[in-house]
C-alpha cells in the first residue's frame, strides 16, 4: 500500500529487562541444580520422590519456555492521528461478534458490543459488522433489530461528542461530566432509549413469540437451536452516498444439523469469513466475542498503523489485543484476568485473511459456491472489491446461505488448511499458530487506551469451567497434528519433602520474582497473592480436569466440548451479591481434587502437631519444619476451600464432594503407607 513519504505510523521499541533477566536465569539454575539433586538420590528414594522429580522436570521445561517467551519483548507505538489525515486509503473491515447461546449471553451484552463496533471512528462505508448466532435465537435477532434502531440515534451522538467508550451501558451509566448544554440534553434522550431499548429486549425475553418483526420471526419459530437451516438477514445496509453514515450490519445464523460436527466458534468463525467474502468481502477482519465491546474509538485505526505502517507486510499476519475486562473485581479474586499473561501473549484481536493462497485447485479448498470461487479469485488477482452497495446486500443474500450451510464444507480444506482451524476448544490459539507456521508474523497492539473489555466470569464454577476449557483446548494443541510446543503457562504441584536449601532459596526467589512483576504492573501484592493462590487451585481442578478430558478424547472415549462461559452484565444496579469476589462451589466433580488435597494437608498438619504419628516410620525420616511448612502452604493457597467446609449454600462445598475427596484421600494415604 501507498504509505511512503509520510511520517511513519508506528514506533518499535525493543525492552532490555536485564534484571529480570538475571532473575529468571537464577530461578532456571535453581530449578537445575534441583533436578540433579533429585536425579542422585532416586533410586534410594520411594515413589514420592520420584513423582516429585516429574513435576519439578514439568515445571522447569514450562519455565524453559516461559523465559523463551518474554526474553526480548517488544512493544509498538501506534499514531492514529497521523493515518486519520489519508482516510481515502483506508481498506475495509469486516468486523465479526459471535454469540452462542441467549441465556449464558444476555442478547444486551451482544447489542451492546454491536453498537460499540458500528460507532468507531472510521469511514462507515467501509465497514460491516456481521453477528454469528450459534444459539438460533429470535431473542438475539430481535434484539439486533431494536438496537440497530438505537444505532441511528447512537451513532451521530457518539461522533458528535466523540467520546472513547461507545456502548451504551458504560457511557450512559456514568453521570455526565460535561456542562454543554446540548450534551446534556442528548445525553438525556440517550438514557431514555437506551433504557427503552433494555426494557423492549427484557420484555421480549419473557415472551415466546415476538411478534413486532413484521413477518420475520417466522422464520424462527419452528427450529431447534441444534436442527435448523441457515439464516442470513441484513439489518443495516450502508449504501454508498446516503448520508447516515452508519455500517452494515447482518445477523447470520448457520445451518447446524445434529449429524454434523459444528466445531464451535472456529465453525462459526469460518462461516462468517464465507459470508462475508460473498457480501462485502473486506480484506481485512475484526473479530470480537460477543462480550467485548471496543473501549478505544479508534482501535481499527490504531490497527491500521500496524498493518499499514510495518514495512514488510509478513511482520503483521495479524494484530492482537490483550484481552482486558471491565467491571474487574478488586485485586483478582478468582485469578482470570490474567493481567501478568498479558504483558507476554494473548489470544486474538484481528484476523488478515491468511487464505490468500494461488491454487488451481480453489474449489476443492474453498467448496462450490460460484460466488465464494468468484470472490477468492479476486483477492488473489488484486482485484478491487465489487461495489456491495450497487447491487445491494441483499441480493448476495442467497448466496451467503449455501456458503452458511453445513454440507459445505464437506471435502474442502475449511478447518484443516483453511480459515479457522479445527480439533481444539482454543482454536484461536491453533489458529494463530497455523498462520505464523505459514510465515506471517503476529503482532501485539497495546494502545495506552485498552483496546476491547471483555466480561470476567465470577465466582468458582465459571471460572474453572473457563480455565479448564482453555486447559483442555491448549492440551489438544500439544498433542494435535503438526503443532510445536507452545509456551503454556502453568505450576507446579510442589510435593512432599524436598532438598531444603535449594527449594527454600528457589521458593523465596521465585515468588520474590513474580511478585515484583505484579509491582512493575502497578497491581496490589494481594492481586499476587490471589493470582498465586488461584494458580494452586486451577492446576488442582482446572488442569486436572483438562488433562483428564484430554486422556479421554486420546483414548477415544470422548470428545471435548467448547463450553459457552457465562457473560453477567455488571451494571451498578443488581447489589444482590454481597461478596461477588467470595468463592462459590457447585456440584461439579472439579472441586474433588482440591478438597481432598486440603483433607490430607489438614489431617497432616493436625496429626502432626498433636504428635500422633507413628514413630520412626520411614527409616527415622519424619516430618519435620518442611513438611509443616509445605502443608501449611497448601492450606493457606486453598483457603477458599478450608472456609469452604463451614460454609453454606453455594459457598459451601457439597457433602457429596466432601465424601468423594475423603475416599481419594484414603487412598492417597493406602498407596503412600504401601510403599514406605
Ligand atoms: O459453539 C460456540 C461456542 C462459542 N462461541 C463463541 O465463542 C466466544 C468465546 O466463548 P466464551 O465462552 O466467551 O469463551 P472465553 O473463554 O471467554 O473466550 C476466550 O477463549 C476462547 C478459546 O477458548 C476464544 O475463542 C475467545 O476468543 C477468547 O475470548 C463467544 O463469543 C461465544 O459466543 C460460538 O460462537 N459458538
Ligand atoms: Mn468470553
Amino acid at each position: 500500500m501507498e504509505a511512503k513519504n509520510s511520517l511513519p505510523l508506528q514506533e518499535r521499541f525493543e525492552h532490555k529487562r536485564t534484571l529480570h533477566k538475571a532473575r529468571e536465569l537464577l530461578i532456571l539454575l535453581l530449578l537445575l541444580s534441583l533436578l540433579s539433586y533429585r536425579l542422585a538420590f532416586l533410586r534410594l528414594r520411594g515413589p514420592v520422590w520420584s513423582i516429585a522429580f516429574l513435576c519439578e522436570s514439568w515445571f522447569t521445561f514450562i519455565w524453559l519456555l516461559n523465559i523463551n517467551a518474554k526474553w526480548s519483548p517488544v512493544t509498538y507505538k501506534t499514531f492514529p492521528n497521523r493515518l486519520k489525515n489519508r482516510l481515502e486509503e483506508l481498506p475495509p473491515v469486516d468486523m465479526f461478534v459471535t454469540t452462542a447461546d441467549a441465556t449464558l449471553e444476555p442478547p444486551i451484552v451482544t447489542v451492546n458490543t454491536v453498537l460499540s463496533l458500528l460507532a468507531v471512528d472510521y469511514p462507515a462505508e467501509k465497514l460491516a459488522c456481521y453477528v454469528s448466532d450459534d444459539g438460533c435465537s429470535s431473542l438475539t435477532f430481535f434484539a439486533l433489530v431494536e438496537g440497530a434502531k438505537f444505532a441511528k440515534l447512537w451513532v451521530p451522538f457518539c461522533k458528535k461528542y466523540n467520546f472513547q467508550v461507545r456502548a451504551p451501558f458504560v457511557h450512559l451509566a456514568m453521570e455526565p461530566e460535561s456542562s454543554n448544554k446540548d450534551y446534556l440534553k442528548d445525553w438525556k434522550t440517550m438514557k431514555d432509549e437506551y433504557e427503552k431499548l433494555d426494557r423492549k429486549i427484557e420484555i421480549a425475553s419473557k415472551q415466546s413469540v415476538r411478534c413486532e418483526l413484521n413477518g420475520e420471526i417466522v422464520d424462527f419459530s419452528t427450529y431447534q437451536r441444534n436442527d435448523h437451516p441457515s439464516i442470513v438477514k441484513v439489518i443495516l445496509e450502508n449504501r454508498r452516498g446516503s448520508s447516515d453514515g452508519i455500517p452494515s450490519l447482518i445477523y447470520v445464523t448457520r445451518e447446524k444439523r445434529l449429524k454434523y460436527p459444528h466445531h464451535y466458534k472456529a465453525g462459526a468463525m469460518n462461516v462468517l469469513a464465507r459470508v462475508s467474502a460473498v457480501m462485502t468481502n473486506a480484506p481485512f477482519m475484526l473479530n470480537v466475542d460477543c462480550d467485548m465491546f471496543a473501549n478505544n474509538a479508534e482501535v481499527i485505526i490504531h490497527a491500521m498503523c500496524l498493518f499499514l505502517g510495518l514495512d514488510d507486510e509478513v511482520q503483521s499476519g495479524y494484530v492482537q489485543c490483550p484481552q482486558h475486562f471491565y467491571g474487574a473485581l478488586k485485586d483478582d479474586p478468582f485469578g482470570n484476568q490474567l493481567v501478568i499473561m498479558q504483558q507476554d501473549m494473548d489470544l486474538e484481536g484481528y484476523k488478515a485473511p491468511c487464505m490468500v493462497e494461488q491454487d488451481k485447485e480453489l474449489q476443492r479448498k474453498f467448496g462450490y459456491s460460484s460466488e465464494m470461487l468468484e470472490s477468492v479469485s479476486r483477492t488473489i488477482s488484486g482485484e478491487p472489491e465489487k461495489n456491495a452497495s450497487c447491487g445491494g446486500l441483499s441480493e448476495a443474500v442467497e448466496a451467503a446461505v449455501r456458503v452458511a450451510d453445513c454440507s459445505y464444507e464437506s471435502n474442502t480444506s475449511w478447518g484443516e488448511e483453511m480459515g479457522w482451524i479445527y480439533g481444539s476448544t482454543t482454536e484461536d490459539v491453533l489458529t494463530g499458530l497455523r498462520i505464523q507456521s505459514m510465515g506471517w508474523k503476529s503482532v501485539y497492539l497495546t494502545p495506552d487506551r485498552s483496546a476491547f473489555l471483555g466480561n470476567a466470569p465470577q465466582g468458582g464454577p465459571a471460572s474453572l469451567k473457563q480455565l479448564k476449557r482453555w486447559a483442555t483446548g491448549l492440551l489438544e494443541v500439544l498433542i494435535g497434528k503438526g503443532s510445536p510446543l507452545i509456551a503454556v503457562a502453568t505450576k507446579r504441584l510442589m510435593v512432599g519433602e524436598a532438598s531444603m536449601i535449594i527449594s527454600v532459596t528457589l521458593f523465596a526467589i521465585y515468588n520474590i520474582h513474580t511478585l515484583t512483576e505484579y509491582f512493575a504492573c502497578g497491581l496490589s501484592m494481594r492481586t499476587w497473592w490471589n493470582n498465586m493462590r488461584m494458580q494452586r487451585i486451577t492446576s488442582a481442578s482446572a488442569w486436572l480436569l483438562g488433562l483428564l478430558s484430554v486422556v479421554l478424547k486420546l483414548m477415544g472415549l470422548s470428545e471435548t466440548v467448547f463450553e459457552v462461559t457465562r457473560k453477567d452484565q455488571s451494571s451498578s444496579e443488581d447489589e444482590t451479591d454481597e461478596d461477588p469476589g467470595r468463592f462459590t462451589f457447585d456440584d461439579s466433580s472439579m472441586f474433588v481434587p482440591g478438597t481432598a488435597l486440603v483433607i490430607v494437608h489438614g489431617m497432616g498438619l493436625l496429626v502432626g502437631l498433636l504428635g500422633l504419628q507413628r514413630p520412626g516410620g520411614g527409616g527415622g525420616n519424619g516430618p519435620g519444619l518442611g513438611e509443616f511448612v509445605c502443608s501449611f502452604w497448601v492450606l493457606l493457597s486453598f483457603l477458599p476451600f478450608v472456609k469452604g467446609f463451614f460454609r453454606k449454600g453455594k459457598y459451601g462445598i457439597p457433602w457429596h464432594t466432601i465424601g468423594k475427596a475423603a475416599a481419594l484421600g484414603s487412598l492417597f494415604l493406602i498407596l503412600c503407607g504401601w510403599k514406605s
